[in-house]
């Protein structure tokens, strides 16, 4: 057996100094984002250090409403801010800047192609319509989004043009960075998990899906990752009915039942993220347990969300050591 392909969620972020270092030199959050010289500094500072399988474009998910013009910022301390919209302003969105605001991260990703190993695979990355607007409608976010759930109970017809607008532009967006060389591509849905029964459907299953028939359509090629965090038992489904290549799984996912799930196709996960920032013995059971029960299906090593800056850079060390070494153990 092979140890399975690892990369981590967040994998360039607070948690490395030299991350740390170049983001004081950068200003702004997103004028990092937007500098294809540092963006591309900080996607490959883990790859240097680390030699994880995968690099995943430096970005973020809110450029979208950023191109869209709704005034975003990362305030030091308070995490993303932007003006929360009403339905007027919904109808008025314009989706044809989205493109050439964005060219800056498309030009990241064409150099992170040209400057990355030939065996490291590139991630091209972007928000699911519902987590993109569920910070839209609240202008920050939330501990369990009730501002957009209650949002689409009051307006659902100007609801359904956001999240369609969103998927469309997302659409066109992911198909560029196919263009510019990533090899497969991560939709996001952080927020997933708090839609109730049919809300799922309407928001988490039908605008991803709607987006990744875009893609396709254009590039049959295309390798797509879906991660619906927090969607449980409706994972069986969400593959499928999105037509995901993979599924990301976060760490609440029973293990048994995430080898149900990898009968169907690929999974990525799960570990809990603070498994990471503890380390030792706590570290080396969460690997164990998922290599046990995952490890000869279809599995890419990952976290169950995104590594966070108490983390220890050492411990990230002692992960891949422990995975890679799975491979000899067998
Ligand atoms: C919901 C969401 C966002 N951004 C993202 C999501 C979906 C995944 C998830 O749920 O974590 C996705 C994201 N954000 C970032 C990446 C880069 C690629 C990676 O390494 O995974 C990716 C894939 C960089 C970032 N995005 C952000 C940082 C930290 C900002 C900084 O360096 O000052 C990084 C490295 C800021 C950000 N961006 C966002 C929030 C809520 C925050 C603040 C919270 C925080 O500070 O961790 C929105």
């Amino acid at each position: 057996m092979s140890p399975p392909p690892v990369w981590l969620m967040r994998q360039a972020g607070r948690y490395l100094p030299e991350y740390r270092k170049t983001r004081q030199q950068a200003g702004s959050f997103l004028d990092l984002c937007y500098s294809p010289e540092l963006a591309t500094e900080v996607t490959l500072q883990p790859i240097r250090r680390y030699g994880f399988d995968a690099a995943i474009l430096f970005s973020d998910i809110l450029v979208i409403p950023d191109a869209l013009k709704r005034n975003v910022r990362f305030e030091e301390g308070h995490g993303p801010r932007m003006d929360p919209i009403d339905v007027g302003e919904i109808h008025r969105l314009n989706p044809s800047i989205v493109s050439g605001h964005l060219k800056p991260v498309i030009e990241t990703v064409t150099k992170l192609r040209r400057e990355l190993p030939g065996e490291t695979t590139l991630l091209g990355f972007c928000g699911a319509p519902w987590t993109v607007a569920t910070y839209m409608i609240a202008g920050q976010g939330t501990p369990d989004q009730a501002p957009a759930r209650l949002f689409a109970y009051r307006h659902p017809e100007a609801f359904d043009h956001l999240l369609g607008l969103l998927a469309d532009v997302s659409a066109d967006y992911l198909v560029e960075q196919i263009d510019a060389g990533a090899d497969a591509v991560q939709i996001f849905d952080s927020w997933a998990g708090v839609l109730g029964e049919e809300e799922f459907e309407r928001y988490a299953i039908r605008p991803v899906r709607r987006m990744i028939d875009s893609v396709r359509a254009r590039r049959p090629q295309a390798r797509i990752i879906a991660f619906a965090k927090g969607a449980g038992t409706r994972l069986k489904t969400y593959r499928q009915a999105t037509d995901a290549d993979a599924i990301g799984l976060d760490w609440s996912v029973p293990l048994g039942f995430a080898a149900e799930l990898q009968k169907d196709g690929p999974i990525q996960g799960n570990l809990d993220p603070m498994r990471v920032v503890a380390g030792g013995i706590a570290l080396d059971e969460g690997i164990d347990r998922i290599l046990d029960i995952l490890g000869n299906g279809p599995l890419i090593f990952n976290l169950g969300h995104g590594i966070t800056p108490q983390a220890d850079p050492e411990h990230v060390t002692q992960l891949l050591a422990r995975v890679r070494r799975s491979g000899e153990a067998a």
